[in-house]
């Protein structure tokens, strides 16, 4: 397996067999002398978790890199390793003095650091019409962990799997010290998220969303947050809150990503969700005593985020200086491979981060899978926190037993504390919670027309959900009141009972509604239409396949999850706010819904 401190080496052989090979060449694809001579000015940095990270000298050689040598690389990077690549590329950044050598290095540093995120947060290029960089399409992103050097060499120390050294074992004790910090979502809640919008005398409340990687979508939600990954300081073991220090206690509570919407107070309770919910508030009171770890799993769009994000509320609540972080397991991964990018002091700022909490919740535990030295590391977090008494919970579409690629090792650690699923949701409780969000929302909602809504669909919230913003939002915009008949209008094919929709079928509607080939919706191209059309998929394919962005973004081409993200949150938007979008979204989705029906 190739460790991130091979590549430099594997890079430089695989270019010069590249630049050298025949034109009929079985092993490398044909190149050009322009991009022949790209690919040479190209500085390897590292491959973790199957990203590799290349810096390019100026910003038009990554530009065209990007444009015209991106997918033939990752192709070849992916033979060459065994394993699917997804490629960062940034401009290396220089320096004013050449002669400063450690600032040049620092400057390196912040250049990979930048390709790394730019890598793992490419919605923002979609958004801007920049470049995107993914491997050749249908070809999963991130699927590989390389583990690194120092946890390789763990690993060939052939110790057992609770006395092996991590990467970050040996660090500097924590100084003591108060922990507290005041709650970023306090001050930030109003600039963030906007509050309800009125929509032409209607009510439809955006919500605000925290879930950087893998939120998923509610109807009345801005995923216009996805949030930066951490960089920090200095590397600290486990210790209590009462002892740490105020330095190193800055992240903490800024850094906790609960949404403010997700709370015990705004949880619908019912037969299917009681004990799961229950054992959420046990363990908000009793952090570290009650279950732990607690796993709760369940199929998508059910609830688990949301009960997650209450655990971290209550517990606040109940004691105002515990430091709390909510993380998705995507989110983890990408903090994880820029620490590595970052060097030892990120590496330090890293373990700081999770060791230093005495509430760690993390979301969608199964995206762990088949990230090895992710793995790797949160199974030594895992322990720290565990040994220290301190709470973990974690949460995932299956349970433990099925997380079939996950370390045995993990596996075990999980299955050692409370396991509780949560359930589909009976007709009062969907009810209930639809009744619920029309409130918090400002909408009002007719019985009547909140049964018609859950009584369409039984397996995900989300969808009802979606279901109800889109009766809103069309009483809104036509003035007409709320009823089961302009709710008949909007909601009769797009929850139709019993239809499975796969991301084909959507793939194949929109590629006929649009008139845009496969190959063009899941390739680069940013041509005005391919984007709308991909666009539209993506969230069609959210709203109705219930994959995550990472699935859907392999899916369109290998794109990063915050792309697919980015579209979400913009069709949603636009759904809303434009007459026209919205009609095109209801003629898609009746398209789409009629074809599940024929097959
Ligand atoms: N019992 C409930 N009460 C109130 N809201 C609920 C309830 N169950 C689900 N929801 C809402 O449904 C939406 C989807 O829930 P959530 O994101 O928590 O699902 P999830 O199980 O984490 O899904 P995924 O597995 O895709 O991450 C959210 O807006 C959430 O507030």
């Amino acid at each position: 397996m190739t460790t991130p401190e091979d590549f430099p080496s594997v890079w430089a052989n695989l270019v010069t067999r590249w630049v050298t090979a025949d034109a009929d060449s079985a092993e490398f694809p044909e190149i050009t002398p322009r991009s022949r001579s790209l690919l040479q000015q190209l500085d390897p940095v590292v491959v973790v978790d199957g990203i590799a990270v290349l810096t390019a000298p100026s910003n038009w050689v990554c530009n065209e890199t990007k444009k015209k040598i991106s997918g033939d690389i990752s192709e070849v990077l992916e033979r060459e390793l065994g394993y699917p690549v997804t490629l960062s590329l940034s401009v290396k950044e220089r320096t004013p003095e050449p002669a400063a050598e450690r600032a040049s290095e620092q400057s390196h540093e912040q250049g990979v650091q930048q390709g790394v995120q730019q890598g793992l947060q490419r919605d923002s290029e979609t958004a801007t019409g920049q470049e995107e960089l993914r491997p050749p399409a249908g070809k999963p992103s991130v699927t590989r962990v390389d583990a690194p050097p120092q946890v390789v060499a763990a690993r060939q120390d052939g110790a057992d799997g609770d006395r092996r050294h991590s990467v970050f074992s040996e660090l500097p004790p924590v100084p003591p010290g108060p922990v507290h910090t005041p709650d970023l979502w306090e001050n930030m809640a109003d600039a963030t998220f906007p509050g309800p919008v009125d929509t032409a005398g209607g009510a439809v409340g955006v919500q605000p969303s925290v879930r950087p990687s893998s939120e998923p979508p509610s109807p009345f939600t801005d995923h216009s947050a996805v949030a930066e990954p951490v960089t920090v300081t200095a590397g600290i073991p486990v210790t209590t809150a009462a002892t740490a220090p105020a330095a190193a206690a800055t992240h903490a509570d800024d850094e906790n990503r609960l949404n403010p919407k997700y709370t015990f107070d705004t949880f619908v309770t019912g037969p299917s969700n009681q004990f799961p919910a229950a054992a959420c508030r046990a363990v908000a009171e009793n952090p570290g005593k009650a279950y732990n770890p607690l796993f709760i799993y369940g199929q998508p769009g059910l609830g688990k985020t949301h009960l997650l994000h209450a655990i971290g509320h209550y517990a606040r609540e109940l004691k105002p200086t515990i430091r709390v972080r909510y993380v998705s397991s995507e989110e983890m991964t990408n903090e994880f491979i820029n620490a590595i990018q970052g060097g030892p002091l990120a590496l330090d700022q890293f373990k700081r981060n999770y060791r230093n909490l005495d509430l760690l919740i993390v979301d969608d535990i199964q995206f762990l899978q088949g990230k090895e030295s992710t793995q790797e590391e949160f199974f030594h977090t895992f322990n720290a926190l565990y040994q220290a008494n301190h709470q973990i919970v974690l949460s995932s579409d299956r349970p433990p037993s099925q997380l079939t690629t996950l370390e045995d090792r993990l596996r075990t650690r999980f299955e050692g504390g409370l396991t509780t699923d949560v359930k589909t949701p009976d007709l009062e409780t969907r009810m209930a919670i639809l009744a619920k969000k029309s409130q918090l929302n400002g909408a009002e909602v007719p019985r009547d027309v909140l049964e018609f809504i859950a009584s369409r669909n039984e397996s995900s919230i989300r969808e009802l959900e979606g279901a109800l913003t889109r009766v809103v939002a069309y009483c809104s915009m036509t003035g007409e009141p709320i009823t089961i008949s302009a709710a008949e209008v909007v909601v009769k094919d797009i929850l139709p009972q019993d239809v499975k929709i796969t991301s084909e079928m959507v793939i194949e509607v929109i590629s006929e509604h649009f008139n845009v080939s496969l190959d063009q919706l899941t390739g680069p191209s940013k041509v005005r239409k391919i984007v709308t059309a991909r666009q539209f998929g993506m969230f069609l394919t959210r709203e109705y396949c219930e994959m995550s962005t990472t699935k859907i973004g392999e899916v369109y081409g290998g794109r990063d999850h915050t792309t697919v993200m980015h579209a979400e949150k913009k069709m949603r938007k636009a759904i809303q706010e434009n007459t026209v979008i919205f009609e095109q979204f209801q003629e898609l989705t009746q398209k789409i819904k009629s074809r599940a029906r024929q097959r």
